[in-house]
């Protein structure tokens, strides 16, 4: 694990004038997170910590790293929050990081939050990334959906019941990709999804893995798409309702050892800008002392992402899938010192680079599903930043 600490680590909060364009506020791309929700939430700048998690154990490690940072800042830790975002298996780098400057936006009210020094730098103005040229990621979309079809063929010789698969794009743009621009666009586009950046991961999740009040646990599970018409016709479709049923039952046995009066609500339609899902809201109380990365560890990854049985999807995906899905598909969100927090699943995401950007996307195989209709989801989902990006 690689740490990175403050020299001094006084925390001041103060309120600002509101402001609804929190995007302006960062006086710069660099190192910039963010948790946003139709206009409600968090940006942050600067890094007070950081903290680098490789291979197995990574919850438990970074909740001890996050524990560890905040009885440093003793009594001041009330207002810190660190940035999560977790690799989708142990092969890769998770990554918590505390701003040093951090504005809060709540009922129309706004509120800034510094760490340590947070020495004041210049601002620059929010770039456009200009023309942008897309090119295949690990597999072009025709391949990528032969993989699908031997997916297909797989489940119906029944050696599982459902696969997640994704495939990447790419993308270059004339100027380097400057987060705040994506960050906007993304925000103005998708208000109903959560707005993230954590360490260049940039996207507009529709799906909250976790929620942690005190002792309220909340979820709300996404599973089976549509991305023509109103998405009304996945309600009666046995096999959409199967898709999302097999991510619910997931999520459902991972709380159940922590949690009492669990109860659902759904499924239900979610509409968003290029797509509708099956959508349906849990909530629970919790009975033992998990704390919500405890909670991460044994939920992820829920059938939305991984498959059933779990074990055998990520067989499924390590063989056909020919991608490294890094932070993708995994769990993002912020953490608060009380043990509070959101984690939303990382999707509708790119990982930026200067001017280039690989974007995610994936979809439920189950099998009754059409190797074509699920390219065509793929494309759906990637239209969330690729609209953005092109702005
Ligand atoms: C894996 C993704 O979406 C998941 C979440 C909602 C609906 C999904 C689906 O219908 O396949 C996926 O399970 C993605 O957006 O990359």
């Amino acid at each position: 694990m690689t740490t990175t600490l403050p020299e001094r680590r006084s925390v001041r909060v103060r309120e600002i004038e509101d402001s609804t364009d929190l995007w302006r506020l960062p006086p710069s791309g660099d190192a910039v997170v963010s948790w946003m929700h139709d206009g409600r939430g968090m940006i942050g700048w600067g890094e007070a910590a950081r903290f680098e998690i490789t291979g197995p154990g990574r919850y438990e490690r970074a909740a001890r790293a996050w524990s560890d940072f905040v009885a440093q800042l003793g009594g001041d830790a009330a207002s810190a929050v660190a940035f999560a975002s977790f690799s989708f298996d142990d092969r890769g780098r998770s990554v918590l990081i505390v701003p040093e400057v951090l504005v809060t936006r709540r009922d129309g009210r706004s509120w800034v939050t510094t760490i340590g020094a947070a020495t004041p730098s210049r601002h620059s103005p929010i770039a456009r990334p200009g023309r942008v040229r897309w090119s295949d990621g690990a597999l072009p979309r025709a391949r990528w959906r032969d993989v699908v079809a031997e997916a297909v063929r797989r489940l119906r010789l029944g050696e599982l019941d459902k696969v997640v698969l994704a495939r990447d794009l790419l993308a270059e743009t004339d100027q380097p990709i400057d987060p705040r621009f994506l960050l906007r666009e993304l925000a103005r586009r998708h208000p109903q999804c959560w707005t993230f950046a954590v360490d260049g991961l940039i996207g507009a999740t529709p799906e909250m893995l976790l929620r942690r009040r005190g002792d309220q646990v909340t979820s709300q599970v996404l599973a089976g798409s549509s991305w023509s018409g109103d998405g009304r016709h996945l309600l009666t479709s046995s096999s959409y309702r199967d898709e999302h049923d097999f991510a619910v039952e997931s999520l459902l046995s991972a709380i159940a050892p922590h949690c009492a009066d669990v109860r659902t609500c759904g499924p239900s339609v979610l509409r968003l800008r290029n797509i509708a899902h099956l959508a349906t809201d849990v909530s629970a109380t919790l009975t033992t002392g998990v704390d919500l990365l405890g909670l991460a560890a044994a939920a992820h990854p829920t059938a939305a992402v991984g498959g059933t049985p779990r074990r055998a999807a990520a067989g499924l995906i390590s063989e056909l899938e020919d991608l490294d899905r890094d932070r993708y598909a995994a769990p993002v969100g912020w953490l608060d010192a009380g043990g509070d927090g959101e984690l939303g699943i990382a999707l509708r995401c790119a990982q930026l680079s200067g001017s280039r950007a690989r974007l995610f996307a994936g979809c439920g195989i189950v099998a009754e599903s059409d190797p074509d209709v699920e390219v065509h989801e793929t494309d759906a989902k990637f239209a969330a930043v690729r609209e953005a990006l092109g702005a």
